[in-house]
């Protein structure tokens, strides 16, 4: 018998570019002045969407044969309208383009689809105009936002960013191109490590931006040096390989994604370290080892890393005793509400799941047949498939494309790893 041996082989996952380093690159190469290399981009529905986006307002974007560098041209300054945008299902597009099109001149009108216009926009839009910018949300229209801009001073600000964190991502990015320096007080910050990533790649395209213990970040005007830049694996994407190799008892790597990442929520795989797996991040790869059983009894913590607490319900009843995750309230506000999203899955499958303001408890239990409910949010589809794999009647979706919002080859390449003949 060979199977111990062949089912030790480790997977080699092959994980596309990360959606909110794409996005951001993208604002930042557009804002700054030159021509950008953007290696090895994410190319999905969100990211096409900002690309799209940034050509509508007079930006130049070309792409080698095999997408595999996008090259971005900017002029050093906010756009010029009168521009229509659309931001598609893109939270990002939506927080990070208005404050790059308030620095401009013109009229510029920010649409979306259904879904993103039922996401808050109102605290961008409140602090785009006490920074002085003409903005108008368009409350039960057909538009999201519209901006009559004139160039943006900075000055000082007081942020409610309990609701997310993309709207100080947005205001961020945009305040090298303000005519002075833009001081920034946060309150009741979500999704730190996305600030950190913002911050980040704020200062690779030479910016200058303080930040004090306090919560105070303070950003001066001086605009953005065009750059090359490659962009790492998606981490919130890698979440379903790497629980995927937990419940399956494989052997899973990630190249590409490791301790220096940028991105948070590369946690994951600490998470899935409290379940009993094995867990190492070398300086340029990830590997997690499961086991096949999960050990659940905890508690934990996913605020910071909110778009992969689904990946951890959706194999929780796999567990040998209950795993609760709290402090994601704001992930209720994402493609969907996803707390109740969840949890209204696990109760399809016959999982005991039991949901409060900012939390969810899942109970062990062997799911049964079930039909998953989407709601047209990819990390829905990808943390159920991934239950999936250990689901003695499998799963079904009801929106499997859903997953194009940023992996378009989810499933063949979720089949490739785990249902076809191990990876060399
Ligand atoms: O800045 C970003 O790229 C993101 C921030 C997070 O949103 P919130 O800050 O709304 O939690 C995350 O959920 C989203 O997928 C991407
Ligand atoms: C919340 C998400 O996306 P968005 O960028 O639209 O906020 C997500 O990808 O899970």
């Amino acid at each position: 018998m060979t199977t111990w041996p062949a089912l030790r082989t480790p997977l080699t996952a092959r994980i596309p570019g990360s959606k909110s380093i794409t996005n951001r690159a993208l604002l930042l190469a557009a804002a700054a002045q030159g021509t950008t290399g953007l290696w090895a981009p994410l190319v999905s529905d969100d990211t096409l969407a900002f690309r799209t986006a940034l050509t509508d307002l007079g930006i130049r974007a070309e792409t080698t044969p095999d997408d595999q560098c996008w090259e971005i041209t900017g002029a050093g300054r906010g756009p010029t309208g009168p521009t229509r945008i659309w931001c598609a299902d893109a939270g990002t597009a939506a927080r990070f383009l208005p404050p790059f099109a308030a620095t401009g001149d013109g009229e510029f009108v920010f649409d979306g689809s259904a879904q993103l216009r039922a996401r808050p926009l109102h605290p961008l839009a409140e602090a785009l105009a006490r920074l002085g910018a003409r903005v108008r949300t368009d409350d039960g229209g057909d538009t999201l936002l519209r901006i009559d801009a004139s160039g943006l001073d900075g000055g000082e600000l007081a942020l409610d960013s309990s609701l997310s964190s993309q709207y100080l991502s947005g205001l961020l990015m945009a305040a090298p191109l303000m005519r002075t320096p833009l001081a920034i007080d946060v309150h009741g910050l979500v999704s730190r490590p996305y600030i950190d990533m913002t911050l980040a790649l704020m200062r690779h395209f030479g910016a200058t931006v303080e930040e004090s213990a306090a919560g105070r970040i303070e950003v001066r005007p001086g605009g953005y040096t065009a750059t090359d830049l490659v962009i790492e694996p998606d981490a919130s994407t890698a979440s379903y390989v790497f629980a995927a190799a937990a419940v399956t008892g494989r052997s899973v790597t990630v190249p590409g994604l490791g301790s220096r990442s940028l991105q948070g929520d590369l946690r994951f795989a600490e998470v899935l370290r409290l379940t009993g797996a094995e867990v190492e991040v070398r300086e340029d790869a990830t590997t997690v080892t499961g086991t096949g059983r999960l050990r659940g009894g905890f508690d934990v913590d996913m605020g910071d890393i909110s778009d992969t607490f689904m990946t951890l319900a959706a194999i929780a009843p796999l567990a040998d005793a209950p795993i609760t995750v709290h402090g994601i309230a704001h992930a209720r506000l994402k493609e969907s509400d996803r707390i109740a999203a969840v949890a209204r899955n696990l109760r399809a499958l016959g999982i005991t799941a039991d949901e409060g303001p900012d939390r969810l408890t899942v109970h062990p239990g062997r799911p049964r047949p079930a039909r998953i409910a989407c709601h047209r949010d990819h990390r829905i589809a990808m943390a159920f498939s991934v239950l999936g794999l250990r689901a003695p009647g499998g799963i079904t979706l009801d929106d499997p494309d859903c997953v194009g919002k940023t992996f378009p080859g989810f499933h063949a390449e979720l089949h490739r790893l785990f249902d076809g003949p191990a990876a060399p």
